[in-house]
């Protein structure tokens, strides 16, 4: 029963980091668990780290009644159920930036490397072939790059590639700024028509759902290649398979699948196992010494300004409050259902009891409020059991 526990090999800078503010008690996993292990490994814990192969699903939340925050130690949180943790007043940090330029660097060595038909000369000559032929290999140097999903990652590969000489275009939900020569397309239809390879780079979830599908898949230019090293979610596998038979498409790398293997032991199904023109990698685009350092620093330093300070700025599913230095004697997080009077409610506590208020911030995020409050006085038990037994109080802890 470590107060805190990490999961999936997150780098040992997190353990540093927790050290450093004199953090002990700290459980560490080298992958993700089945889900009788992870309800095992995480009782009792208040703060919990995953990567992206944990689910934290409502009833995993649930049962975790001394969970004070989540720290997702990679760029997405599909694999939290964000809003049950919101409304248990858990909120949950991730790392959006530590690893996208990981990322970007595979997705370019992956469109060179199948523009030249690398991984299937590669085979050959492991095989004993000497099968020297320009045919079918072609440069970067000019050919169009289709950027689906223009963020944080989808942009820094647009920069890369241009410094190769492609030409950029770009297709996103939302207005995004287009950086050096790249060029907006509203239309999705238009740039897979005129896309030599198509990367995605958008977030996982209902809402991009098989977004690659037969009809998408059929609107590509001929010989395109498909490239996705965003959720597994977001390409239709057998249409993919399909395409690729009947010579649609090139080739494609992927590095993301609809049901991704939990262990190092276990294989991964797919329907594109065994094809030479596909690059099939286990879920490491974010995966460089670089990034995973950085990351295990990056969230853990979250984590603790929130354990330590109540600081929320950078929650992804939290009304967000910036650290400030403690104003008073004590420090109180009250987490509570977004209703009017509620402020009015909390502050009658501290007037009836005579507590001095020397700071007091709140935000709101949809059904929830958080105030972080400093008072003058000590806070004691009679004063916390009397905020909790409001009505309103989803959760109240005393720093
Ligand atoms: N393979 C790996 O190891 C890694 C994968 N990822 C994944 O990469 C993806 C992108 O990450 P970031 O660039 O950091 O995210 P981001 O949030 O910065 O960018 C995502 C972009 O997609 C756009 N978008 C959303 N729905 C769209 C749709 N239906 N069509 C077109 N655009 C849409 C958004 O407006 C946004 O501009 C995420 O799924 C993330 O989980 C991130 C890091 C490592
Ligand atoms: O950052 C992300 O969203 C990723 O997909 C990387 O996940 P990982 O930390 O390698 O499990």
């Amino acid at each position: 029963m470590a107060q805190i526990v990490l999961l999936e090999n997150i780098h040992p800078s997190a353990v540093e980091v927790f050290a450093a503010a004199g953090y002990s008690d700290i459980a560490t996993h080298a992958s993700a668990l089945p889900p009788d292990a992870l309800r095992d490994a995480l009782r009792g814990a208040s703060v919990v780290g995953i990567r992206s192969r944990t689910h934290l699903d409502a009833s995993i939340i649930d049962s975790l009644p001394d969970l004070r925050v989540i720290g997702c130690f990679c760029i997405g949180t599909n694999q939290v159920d964000l809003a049950t943790a919101m409304e248990r007043g858990v909120p949950v940090f991730n790392a959006p930036f530590s690893n996208t330029r990981s990322v970007a660097e595979l997705v370019l060595a992956e469109a060179i490397l199948l523009l030249r038909r690398i991984p299937e000369k590669n085979l050959r000559v492991h095989q004993g072939h000497w099968d020297k032929s320009a045919t079918g290999a072609y440069e970067t140097r000019g050919k169009t790059l289709g950027i689906i999903g223009y963020g944080n990652i989808g942009s820094q590969v647009g920069i890369l590639a241009e410094a190769l000489g492609m030409r950029v275009i770009f297709h996103d939900v939302e207005a995004k700024l287009p950086l050096g020569n790249a060029r907006a397309y509203p239309d999705l239809s238009a740039l897979l028509a005129e896309s030599d390879v198509v990367t995605l780079h958008v977030p996982g979830g209902r809402s991009t759902e098989n977004i690659i599908n037969e009809a998408t898949l059929s609107q590509m230019k001929r010989g395109a290649i498909l490239i996705n090293a965003s959720r597994g979610t977001v390409v239709d596998i057998d249409a993919l398979r399909a395409a690729l038979d009947a010579g649609l498409l090139r080739g494609a790398a992927l590095d993301v699948f609809p049901v991704e293997p939990k262990s190092v032991d276990e294989p991964l199904k797919s329907p594109l196992i065994g094809l030479p023109n596909v690059i099939l990698t286990p879920h490491i685009g974010g995966s460089t010494v670089e990034s995973q350092e950085n990351i295990g620093k990056e969230v853990a330093e979250k984590l603790v300004r929130f354990i330590q300070g109540g600081t929320t700025k950078g929650a992804v599913n939290f009304p967000e409050l910036s650290h400030q230095d403690l104003a008073g004697t004590s420090r109180i997080l009250h987490v509570h259902r977004n209703e009017p009077g509620a402020l009015a409610l909390l502050n009658a506590v501290f007037a009836e009891r005579k507590i001095n208020i020397c700071s007091q911030q709140l935000q709101t995020k949809g059904p929830i409020g958080y105030v972080l409050t400093d008072i003058g006085n000590q806070a004691d038990a009679a004063l916390m059991d009397a905020l909790r037994a409001l009505p309103m109080t989803v959760r109240c802890d005393l720093l």
